[in-house]
């Protein structure tokens, strides 16, 4: 399980105020929250880009903020993929292995299996420049899930894509976690994709993670409650 406790940060003029969160093994848990409200400071603390001021993260018995970024163990996705622009696909997504010495073998090996996964064979020699949104979207989950992460953290992944990428792709994550287990915490404005992808959904407003539930409790709320509490989503209620 995946403990977030009292999770505090002050960053300039703004606080991220005592977070406390669970996600347990496999669940997928989707943040939804006005813009400014700290999604982004929240995953990119856990993941070690800054330095919380209290607070623990356990993950399999262990306090991730103890632990250097690069040993927690957290794959990264952003809304505009961040890949690599002077290194091909093969290289942008071996990356995490090349930099942790893994063997020819092992990368050959881990990168055939993200091939099959995401359909990506025929782009490995290209340069991310020459790829559409959607493609450069699966080169980025690639890349972040080659390294094996126990955790992985999609920052809007899918804002960017069109009606037909973002279903294609909702489809393919919901896959790519049935598939490999992993805990997943997503962050997006959208309500189509929290209800279609969350097991949990949590609201944070200013800093504050100010409800949690599972999606079932979400979508049985009076649809007065939706609209007070979600005006922010893309999506009407
Ligand atoms: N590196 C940084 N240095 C200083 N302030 C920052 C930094 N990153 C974000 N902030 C500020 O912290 C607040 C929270 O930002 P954050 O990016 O976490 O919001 P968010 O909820 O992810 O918003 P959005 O939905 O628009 O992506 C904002 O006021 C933002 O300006």
């Amino acid at each position: 399980m995946l403990e977030i406790k009292n999770l505090s940060l002050q960053l300039n003029g703004f606080k991220l105020k005592n977070i406390n969160l669970e996600v347990d093994d496999k669940e997928y848990c989707v943040l939804l929250g006005p813009s400014g409200s700290g999604k982004t400071l929240m995953l990119e603390t856990i993941a070690g880009l800054h330095k919380a001021s209290k607070g623990q993260v356990l993950f399999n018995g262990r306090n991730l903020l103890e632990m250097s970024p690069e040993r927690r163990g957290i794959g990264l996705v952003y809304q505009n993929y961040e890949l690599f622009p002077r290194m091909t696909v093969r290289d942008n997504i071996t990356f995490g292995l090349r930099i942790r010495k893994k063997s020819n073998e092992t990368i050959k090996s881990e990168l055939g299996k993200l091939m099959d996964l995401f359909r990506i064979e025929h782009l490995l020699d290209r340069y991310p420049a020459n790829l559409s949104g959607g493609e450069q979207q699966r080169v980025a989950l690639a890349r972040a899930l080659i390294i094996s992460p126990g955790i992985l953290f999609l920052d809007e992944p899918l804002s960017s894509l069109d009606h037909l990428n973002k279903e294609l792709l909702m489809n393919e994550l919901q896959r790519v976690h049935r598939n490999s287990g992993i805990t997943i915490i997503h962050v997006t404005h959208d309500l189509d994709e929290a209800f279609f992808l969350a097991d949990k959904i949590g609201v944070m407003t200013a800093g504050e993670l100010i409800k949690t539930e599972t999606k079932k409790e979400f979508i049985n709320k009076p649809r007065s409650f939706l609209l007070n509490q979600l005006k922010f989503c893309k999506k009407a209620i």
